[in-house]
This record gives structure tokens, C-alpha cells and sequence, in this order.
């Protein structure tokens, strides 16, 4: 089979079809040679995920659907090129190893781990421009477009930073497989971690929880469990399929099968903002086999669902469809019955997971873009109470968290309110979970878990 470079030929494999439809939120390119320049350096560029890879994670989430596994999505809104440090990437890393520990023990499966990680890069905004102090300028979009810093120049999207996004994300993923494959996943010491978690007294409520984890793996010891064999761990990586001149520039044939892949990353996703049945991005992700997700807010209509089904994943193969709501916690009880009853009817498999994080986000009354934990949770036990009453799995958690001590989210244990978020708010776009709050989101989901 012939394959003709992108963009040049005969489009074999349909990857191209998405440039006759409508692209929602892409950057204005100033110089579309330096664009062209970029794109081809991509496409001659090596994979970051192999096709194999990206089959083995749809595998494993068809055990999502099928009730026996859960899957833990968490990361940055927007990852930086600045962060990308091996520390950053560790205590990301390390916080979704310890959430997981807490809610293998909670659901008693196996828990599917995927960072929002090496490829988060792009950005949808409510608007085009950003206005400070009388000065209108281009929004930020993301690393991958142009930079945060306030200045005429710094906002100008520049198509080599789709190379350097590439390039950062290949060291991301390159820390992130010497942790999870170098013995850093070590249940023992996970386990270690989360006891030292437990030290502050502002935990206590989660103490019995803890307790019999620490029980259960004792138990395990004494029946001589080969903990050595749980020293690595699979780890996954995600992003939001944005911008298509890098997502397409990335995909590659499997000689194998014949069939595409987007080798950017295991899982890509179709934000809320982009998920029109007859766009671009539809378009696209309905060309590449990966496991792939999309958003749905709280105006999604049952029918919506289903089209989308139709278009995505028309012969139902489990784990190649995750639908991610993302309503609101004052909206969830009311908005996810009837899609969840719309998809249980018409019978092709899907992995449900709660976004509790985008529908609840909020200004605080000194000006900072928030969410309030209580809210948070409260949409994911909404998630829970639906998915039981429709006798349907409640598959997953997707979260924007961060494995430092930020204080982007008001609430938790250690109470974070307004006049605390100045302390430590970095975030360059949505409010994450600090290390401490994921862990106690795991905690309480984990009791959500097991009733
Ligand atoms: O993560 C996504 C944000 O919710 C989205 O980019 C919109 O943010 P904005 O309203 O600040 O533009
Ligand atoms: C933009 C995001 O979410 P949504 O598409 O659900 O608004 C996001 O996940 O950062
Ligand atoms: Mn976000």
C-alpha cells in the first residue's frame, strides 16, 4: 500500500478530510511557510506512542466498560514548557500513583492510570483576546501556540513551537516511563507515601480508610504476594486533540494493518468547544484508531450521544469511545440520566467518566479564576448516584490536578480560601487540585467506591 505524505496525493487513509470541515478554535498562523516548515519536521519525526500501545490501552479500557477496571485521568489544565522538569513530572507522576493506590483499594479493580501529560499544550478560550489595564491582546492558546507573558510579542502564535512542543513532550514521556518502569511505582513505597500523607491531623476523617489498606497489604505480604513484581506500573499519557496541524502531522500509518494513528499520545479527547458532529475534529479523530474521549456539557442532548457514536466509533468496539461529562455539580443529577440512559439503550459500549472540574468553575471575589472542592466532589458522588440508578458503570475520573502545593482550588481539609489562592497560584490556565486535595479527592471517591 502507497501512502502519500501529508498533505501531497491521494488521501488513502482519509486522514485529510478534516480540512474541508470547520476547525474550531485554531490558532491564526502569521506565515504559513514557517507553518508548512514546522508541520513537515513533524511528520518526518519519530512517534511518540507506538499503534501497539495506543491498541493496549483500548484493551484496557474495555474492561472500563465491562465494570472491571476504573480509570484515573489527571494533570494540568495547561501544561508549560517551563514545568516540564524531571521534579514537576515526578510529583505529577507520584500523585496519580498514590490517588491510584487508594482507588484500586476503593473499587477493588485494577486502575487504569493516564496523565493529562506530554502533549497538553493547546487551549480552547471563551475569547480570542485578553485585556489588561486598557491593552487588548491575543489570548493565550497554550505552549504549543505562543507564550503567557503579556506582550505583543509573546502572543504572536509562533508554528515552531508545535516542534518544541514535540520535542518537550518526548522528555516528558521519557521521565515518565524511567519512573513508572524503574521501580518509583513500587507499591511498598506508594504505600509508604500515602502513610506519610496520613501524618497531618487535618486527614484524620480518612484514617480508618488508610488503616485497612495498610492491612491489605500486610495480608498480602504474609500470603507472600510477589511485591517485586508490582515495582512498575502502566502509565499512560493524554491530551485534548486541539490543534490539527500538529495532531495530523503526527499520525502515521501501522504497516501492520494499514490502519492511522495519532502517535502524539495513547488517548486524544474532543474538548466541549469542538465537538460538532460535522467539524474538523470529529472529522479527524474518526480517521485514527486510538482510544479517544469527548466532552460533554451540560446542553449535550441525548441524541447528541448517539450521533456522536455514530460517527466515532459506528461498530461499537469497546474502549474506543470514553464519553467524559462535564456538567456542573448543580447540573450533573439533572443533565447525565438521560444521555446515560440514551447510550445504556442503544447498547454499544462506552467508558463514562466524570470531568468534576470544567462545570464548576467559578470567580472568586478577589478576582481569581477557582472551583470549590465541596463542589467537585459533589459532582463526582452526582456522577456515582446517576451511573447506580441507571444500573450502568461509572468508569472513571478525570481531573486537573498538580503534584505541588498550589493554591488554585479553595476548600479541602487545610481549607484554602480566597485570601489563600494569592499564595500560590500558578496555574497558566484552570484552577488544579494541589497534591494534598487529589489525595483526599482519592480518599472520598474511594468511600464512593465501595458502597
Ligand atoms: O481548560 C479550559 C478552560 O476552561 C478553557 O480553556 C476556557 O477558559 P477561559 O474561559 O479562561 O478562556
Ligand atoms: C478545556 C477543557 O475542558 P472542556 O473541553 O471540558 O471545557 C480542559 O479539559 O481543559
Ligand atoms: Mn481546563
Amino acid at each position: 500500500m502507497t501512502v502519500s505524505a501529508p498533505g501531497v496525493g491521494t488521501d488513502v487513509t482519509g486522514l485529510d478530510s478534516y480540512r474541508d470541515r470547520v476547525a474550531l478554535q485554531q490558532p491564526t498562523w502569521p506565515d504559513a511557510g514557517a507553518l508548512a516548515a514546522a508541520t513537515a519536521e513533524l511528520a518526518a519525526a519519530a512517534p511518540l506512542v507506538v499503534p501497539s500501545a495506543a491498541d493496549h490501552v483500548r484493551d484496557r479500557l474495555a474492561a472500563v466498560t465491562r465494570g472491571e477496571a476504573f480509570l484515573l485521568q489527571g494533570g494540568d489544565c495547561a501544561e508549560s514548557f517551563a514545568e516540564a522538569s524531571v521534579e514537576r513530572v515526578r510529583n505529577k507522576v507520584r500523585t496519580i500513583l498514590q490517588m491510584a493506590v487508594v482507588l484500586t483499594y476503593g473499587a477493588s479493580m485494577p486502575v487504569v492510570k493516564m496523565g493529562r501529560m506530554a502533549g497538553q499544550y493547546a487551549k480552547p478560550r471563551s475569547s480570542d483576546t485578553e485585556t489588561r489595564d486598557g491593552v487588548t491582546l491575543p489570548a493565550y492558546r497554550g505552549d504549543m501556540v505562543n507564550a503567557f507573558e503579556f506582550s505583543e510579542a509573546s502572543r504572536i502564535p509562533d508554528p515552531q513551537r508545535l516542534v518544541q512542543a514535540y520535542r518537550i513532550s518526548g522528555a516528558t514521556l521519557n521521565v515518565v516511563r524511567a519512573l513508572t518502569e524503574g521501580g518509583f511505582a513500587d507499591l511498598r513505597r506508594v504505600h509508604e507515601w500515602n502513610q506519610g500523607f496520613m501524618q497531618n491531623p487535618a486527614y484524620a476523617r480518612y484514617e480508618s480508610t488508610a488503616a485497612e489498606i495498610d492491612r491489605a497489604i500486610r495480608f498480602m505480604d504474609a500470603c507472600g504476594a510477589d511485591f517485586d513484581a508490582l515495582r512498575t506500573v502502566e502509565f499512560f499519557v493524554a491530551h485534548e486533540a486541539l490543534l490539527l496541524d500538529y495532531e495530523r502531522a503526527l499520525s502515521r500509518v501501522d504497516p501492520r494493518t494499514g490502519a492511522a494513528y495519532d502517535t502524539s499520545g495513547h488517548f486524544l479527547w474532543i474538548g466541549e468547544r469542538t465537538r460538532q458532529l460535522d467539524g474538523a475534529h470529529v472529522e479527524f479523530l474518526s480517521r485514527v484508531a486510538n482510544p479517544i474521549g469527548v466532552k460533554l456539557g451540560p446542553t449535550t442532548a441525548p441524541d447528541d450521544a448517539l450521533r456522536l457514536m455514530d460517527r466515532l466509533n459506528p461498530d461499537g468496539v469497546a474502549g474506543r469511545l470514553t464519553f467524559v461529562a462535564r456538567m456542573g455539580a448543580g447540573k450533573v443529577r439533572e443533565a447525565l440520566p438521560a444521555l446515560v440512559e440514551a447510550v445504556r439503550r442503544d447498547g454499544r459500549p462506552v467508558v463514562w467518566v466524570t470531568d468534576p472540574m470544567h462545570g464548576n468553575t467559578i470567580t472568586s471575589d478577589s478576582g481569581y479564576k477557582t472551583r470549590r472542592f465541596g463542589d467537585v466532589l459533589d459532582e463526582v458522588a452526582g456522577f456515582f448516584e446517576v451511573h447506580r440508578a441507571h444500573g450502568t458503570v461509572p468508569g472513571g475520573l478525570h481531573v486537573e490536578l498538580t503534584g505541588d502545593d498550589v493554591t488554585e482550588v479553595l476548600g479541602g481539609s487545610e481549607e484554602i480560601d480566597d485570601a489563600g489562592l494569592a499564595r500560590r497560584y500558578e496555574t497558566l490556565v484552570d484552577p488544579r487540585l494541589n497534591h494534598q486535595q487529589s489525595l483526599e479527592m482519592a480518599f472520598q471517591v474511594a468511600e464512593m467506591l465501595r458502597v
